[in-house]
């Protein structure tokens, strides 16, 4: 299986020219979260999620989604609890979305799919002083995952999809301040699914704790449409692709256990 092998030959994907092979890659992600064999523990905690909206910087098109960064030169905007031992500095957000309503997002549940998928990414900063740190080694990165359906509009969103059509273009970069993170957070942050895994992106880095949160956010079709407004390509480029489908192929689970802080 995909497992066994030295090199995990990661599939073809449409952004990335060619295989990617990721050394040892056995705690890949994506990942299908089979609900009936997720494990419950009690140990795990509530999540503690402190952010400081006076901490956004920029929201920018980096080619493979949309970035909103953070300053997480200080421990302002954190994430502790849960399944994490350290404290966590957030320093970006990013979804992945399709090109219909009918999937875009990384991980699934029970195989079902979302329109989108929001990760909120915050590096280790007890045990490291950087972000690139962090994002080599084992515990570096916590990542939270927020599933999106297709129904009212979010009013915390609506400034975030405002600011699209600026960085319509890959690496266009605008000013982006007081921007509350949190707002994009389910009402209920106690219920989630965590398991050990990787960036979805390369350096696909196996560096990830990742807390797939159970409750979903709600965003309007409309507010879902501009997302699909932006363009992998850059101004300079004379072939104009839509940035839809950002998302990766499910990895095996390789022996891994999902576990779930809620029954
Ligand atoms: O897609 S998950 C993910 C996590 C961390 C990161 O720095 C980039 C990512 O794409
Ligand atoms: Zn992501």
């Amino acid at each position: 299986t995909a497992c066994s092998s030295k090199y995990v030959l990661s599939q073809m994907h449409p952004m990335w020219q060619g295989p990617l092979t990721v050394p040892g890659g056995d705690h890949q992600s994506p990942i299908d979260i089979v609900v009936r064999k997720s494990v419950f523990d009690s140990e795990l905690k509530p999540l503690v999620i402190d952010y400081d909206p006076k901490t956004c910087q920029q929201i920018w098109n980096n080619g493979y989604s949309f970035l909103v960064e953070y300053d997480d030169t200080t421990d302002k905007s954190t994430l502790k609890g849960g399944p994490l031992q350290d404290t966590y500095r957030l320093c970006q957000f990013h979804f992945h979305w399709g090109e219909s309503n009918a999937w875009g997002s990384e991980h699934t549940v029970d195989r079902r799919l979302f329109p989108a998928e929001l990760h909120l990414v915050h590096w280790n900063s007890d045990k490291y002083s950087l972000f690139e740190e962090a994002v080599m080694e084992e515990n570096g990165l916590a990542v939270i995952g927020v599933f999106l359906k297709v129904g009212k509009r979010h009013e915390g969103l609506q400034k975030l999809v405002d600011a699209l059509p600026a960085i319509r273009h890959k690496s266009s970069v605008v000013e982006f301040n007081r921007f509350d993170a949190a707002c994009l957070l389910p009402t209920n942050t106690d219920d989630y699914w965590t398991y050990h895994g990787s960036l979805t992106t390369p350096p696909l880095t196996e560096s990830v704790s990742w807390i797939v949160m159970k409750q979903h956010i709600e965003v309007s079709h409309d507010q879902l449409a501009v997302f699909r407004s932006l363009l992998f390509t850059s101004a300079e480029e004379e072939v104009q692709k839509s940035m839809v489908n950002n998302f990766r192929v499910q990895q095996s689970l390789c022996g891994r256990t999902v576990r779930s802080s809620f029954t």
